[in-house]
């Protein structure tokens, strides 16, 4: 009989998790505590902007024609844990406010939910990211309120998608990594996963706590590339050399390698930043404090290049900001995605208005997201309209609409052709050539 499964928290990850599990094959419940997600989702609508997810859902959404009907959504928790032979919780773990630690609540809120109906053996597999430990508390917490007791058994499964190529990675994932406690678990987990598995996919199994601190290292590597790198253009900057180069001729060695090593603006999102400060928080607890100081020096390399680049823009208005205008091309933390959680693009952007310029952003798709949060910026509908009259145009999120971008275009609706580029992705040659001073982060002027 195939597996029916559910998925507590339809956003980012459980969103695209729920789709992709129907795309294996097997019937799916998704569940929210937001009925506007759940209304969307229904209708086969995706409350956020991720490429090729769209097609998955209308794929198999329910009442859809042409759909295979394998996938539901709901609010209601007992429904999903009658429904469900397999739970996956995907709820957000932010940070807490004032605090690095993540903040558990919404894990435990989802494990309170879920329990009391578990009335026939299931498996739950926590996906979101969470301190080592976590599982194991929770372990006990969902036995001790579930009917079945033990029956109602935990499994971790971390997640390493990336927003904006979330499809791909959670259909064809480069590691699948589970912690398991029972060879139940981990043969109903190898059944889940069977498809991606027969494709090749590595398959790793340990307990909780690996399973847990593969998630938090693997984050904090790729958070310490990025500030490694701009550690590296900090110098650049000093020495009169380019940072874009020094990647190139680094990533040829392959013990190192190309990827993650564009210095720029550094690194935002809803996962990096908050991930390395709890991942600090919990080893501060574990009494291993010490082996994670290196952390604090990437998490302020990383916001030092904000304030970089708020120094570098000052500079372009000629020493200071008041009655300047500056064009933002870019609120959201990385381009093909609408997340502005943490986004550096935006903090410049806000950082420079509070010091008195008349900041306009444009993006191509995280502006609704970005008007809600920083209702105190002006937004574009086009990169052209933001940079009517600007004084310095800021390049601080890559799309690929902004390489195509004609910089003799733009020029002739700019007060002054100056651009700063936080990504280090547009040709500064091209740009020069059509009179713009052209400076990056990293590189010389
Ligand atoms: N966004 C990403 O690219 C990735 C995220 N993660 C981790 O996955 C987790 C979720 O992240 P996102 O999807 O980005 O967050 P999100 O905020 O987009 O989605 C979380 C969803 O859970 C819902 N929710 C909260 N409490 C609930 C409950 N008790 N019952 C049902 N639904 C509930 C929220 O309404 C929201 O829709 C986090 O721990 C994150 O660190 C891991 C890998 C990738
Ligand atoms: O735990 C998570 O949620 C996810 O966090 C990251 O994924 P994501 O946040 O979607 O985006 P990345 O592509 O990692 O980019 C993160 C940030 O680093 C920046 N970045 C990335 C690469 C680079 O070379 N330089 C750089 O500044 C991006 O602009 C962006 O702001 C990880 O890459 C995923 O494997 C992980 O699952």
């Amino acid at each position: 009989m195939t597996l029916r499964i559910s998925v507590i928290g339809t956003g980012y990850l459980g969103a695209t998790h729920a789709a992709a599990m129907a795309e294996f094959g097997f019937e799916v419940l998704g569940l929210d505590i937001d009925p506007d997600k759940i209304a969307m989702l229904t209708a086969g609508r995706v409350p956020m902007y991720e490429p090729g997810l769209s097609e998955l859902l209308l794929k198999h959404v329910a009442g859809h024609e042409g759909s295979t009907g394998r996938l539901r959504f709901t609010t209601s928790a007992q429904e999903a844990a009658e429904f469900g032979d397999v739970h996956f919780i995907c709820v957000n773990t932010p940070q807490r406010k004032g605090e690095f630690a993540a903040d558990m609540s919404y894990v435990d809120a989802a494990i309170d939910a879920l329990a009391p109906h578990l009335t026939r053996p299931v498996l739950v597999v926590g996906k979101s990211t969470v301190p080592v430990g976590s599982a194991g508390r929770l372990a006990e917490r969902l036995a001790a309120q579930a009917p079945v007791g033990e029956g109602a058994e935990l499994a971790w499964n971390p997640e390493f998608l990336r927003e904006g190529f979330a499809v791909q990675d959670t259909l064809r994932a480069d590691r699948i990594v589970v912690g398991v406690r029972s060879e139940r678990a981990e043969q109903l987990l190898r059944e889940v996963y069977a498809d991606p598995i027969a494709a090749g996919v590595p398959f790793v199994v340990t307990d909780f706590a690996t399973a847990e601190l593969v998630k938090a290292a693997a984050n904090s590597f790729l958070a310490t590339k990025i500030s490694f790198i701009n550690a590296m253009a900090e110098v650049c900057e000093a020495a009169g050399a380019d940072v874009t180069l020094l990647s190139d001729a680094l990533g040829y060695d392959e013990r190192i390698g190309r990827k993650f090593l564009n210095a720029g603006l550094g690194f935002g999102g809803g996962c990096l930043p908050k991930d390395i400060r709890a991942f600090m928080a919990r080893a501060g607890e574990l009494g291993a404090d010490q082996a994670l100081t290196f952390l604090r020096e990437v998490d302020s390399i990383n916001m030092r290049r904000r304030s970089r680049m708020v120094e570098l823009a000052r500079e372009q208005c000629d020493g200071g900001f008041l009655g300047r205008r500056v064009a933002v091309l870019g609120a959201a933390f990385k381009p093909n995605s609408d997340d502005i959680r943490d986004s550096p693009a935006l903090n410049v952007a806000a950082q420079i208005q509070l010091q008195g310029a008349q900041v306009t952003v444009y993006d191509p798709k995280a502006t609704d997201n970005a008007r809600k949060m920083f209702p105190g910026l002006a937004y574009a509908e086009s990169a052209l309209e933001a940079a009517e009259g600007a004084h310095v145009v800021l390049h601080l999120t890559e799309w690929q609409e902004f390489r195509e971008l004609d910089p003799a275009e733009l020029g002739e609706v700019v007060a002054e052709r100056r651009l700063l580029d936080g990504r280090n992705a547009l040709d500064a040659d091209a740009w020069r050539a059509a009179g713009w001073t052209y400076r990056a982060l990293g590189r010389p002027s």
